[in-house]
């Protein structure tokens, strides 16, 4: 996506957007000033973002006698963009409204390009990215290493989850494990976890192979989740809708991705939100989200995304190796001497031409 230029009247529109949006918050402000000097609002406390509508965030205190209740809050001015996860300090009014303050430091960050190739923030405060994988459909190493690079560059831990045990037959069962165990020798944490469609549940009166819901994995899941807040990612189909209705049994998660989907048109939605897991953690979760690790990635981005290229860097004869067939490449070096495996250096290549040809039609965002 190359940045959009605008043309005078496009450019006047805009002026007259922010214009009124100025406006806006300096009523905003004045009404804030007169609450506080008529004592309407409360001290100052801690909370948590937990959706996002428009103006209006609801906030979630995390401290006091509100705690656990949420409240629908303006902004004061000269606080950058607040995103679901945010942290924030707060001031409740009445009738379950507020105001936020400050906003704090946040520990991670997901960015995600907007339609003038802005990066804009999704999500704070994400402790892991969960990338699911299925026998069907079937997982392809470059596309699960795209997202693990992109999880690598916000400095977010990868878990790879493969879903659909169930799906497990006696000619995909290897590649698969062998792709786990690959991700395993990384150092990656991964999971393995079967949910059972509902129309199987409802057929099937024995489900003493699984848990009483007859899925399968999901305390570990569940333990894995406990006092974190994660994403889950991965191509479409996998299950996450499933995996996520199953950890949240009160909400209708798929209706709800379903219907925001429907609205925006495309996959273009930032809204996300934030859901306690009745078992501890919380997950973050938009159809946005879900496509988080298909957006862009930079050339040394997605080097040091290969977590296992990284002690290589910097050590190859040339300073601008591109690591194809040059000599006294380390990075063919370490594969030579299974440092890195082959697999991880094709999927590497495989993601680079990918970028590089993204860069030439120009859909690219930056290098
Ligand atoms: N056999 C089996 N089917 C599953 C399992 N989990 C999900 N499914 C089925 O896989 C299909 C896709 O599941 P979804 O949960 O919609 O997948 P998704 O990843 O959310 O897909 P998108 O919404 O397109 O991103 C549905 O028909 C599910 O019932 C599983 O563990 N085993
Ligand atoms: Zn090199």
């Amino acid at each position: 996506m190359a940045k959009r230029k605008l043309n005078r009247r496009q450019k006047w529109r805009v002026e007259k957007v922010q214009e009124e949006r100025t406006q806006r918050a300096q009523k905003r402000e004045r009404d804030i000033s007169r609450q506080l000097q008529a004592g309407d609002l409360s001290a100052e406390q801690e909370g948590i973002v937990i959706a996002h509508f428009g103006q209006l965030l609801s906030v979630e205190a995390l401290e006091g006698e509100d705690k656990g209740k949420i409240h629908s809050c303006h902004v004061r001015a000269n606080i950058e963009s607040l995103v679901t996860g945010d942290r924030v300090i707060w001031r409740a009014g009445k009738d379950f409204t507020g105001v936020i303050e400050a906003r704090l430091e946040r520990e991670t960050i997901l960015q995600r390009p907007d339609n003038f190739g802005n990066l804009k923030p999704v999500a704070a405060n994400i402790d892991y990215i969960v990338i699911v994988i299925a026998p069907e459909p079937e997982p392809f190493q470059g596309l699960v290493d795209r997202y693990i690079v992109a999880a690598e560059t916000v400095g977010i831990p990868p878990v790879i989850l493969l879903n659909k045990t169930d799906l497990l037959t006696d000619e995909n069962r290897k590649p698969i494990d062998e792709m786990m165990e690959l991700y395993e020798s990384l150092g990656y944490h991964t999971i393995r976890a079967s949910v059972k469609p509902s129309y199987v549940m409802a057929s099937q009166e024995d489900c003493s192979d699984g848990d009483s819901s007859g899925n399968e994995g999901m305390s570990e899941l569940l333990d894995w989740l406990d006092e974190h807040t994660s994403v889950f990612v991965g191509q479409s189909g996998v299950g996450k809708s499933s995996l996520i209705q199953a950890l949240l049994p009160e909400h209708d998660i798929r209706v709800g991705a379903l219907s925001e989907n429907t609205r925006k048109g495309t996959h273009t939605t930032t809204t996300a939100k934030l859901f306690h897991l009745p078992s501890g953690g919380d997950l973050v979760d938009s159809p946005g989200i879900r496509e988080f690790g298909l957006w862009h990635i930079g050339e040394q981005e997605l080097l040091e995304g290969f977590i296992e290229f990284r002690p290589h860097l910097g050590f190859c004869r040339f300073r601008d190796c591109h690591h194809e067939k040059e000599p006294n490449c380390a990075i063919i070096g370490a594969v030579a001497s299974g440092e890195i495996s082959e697999r991880r250096m094709e999927s590497y290549r495989r993601i680079k031409h990918a970028i590089k040809d993204q860069n030439e039609r120009g859909l690219m965002l930056r290098d």
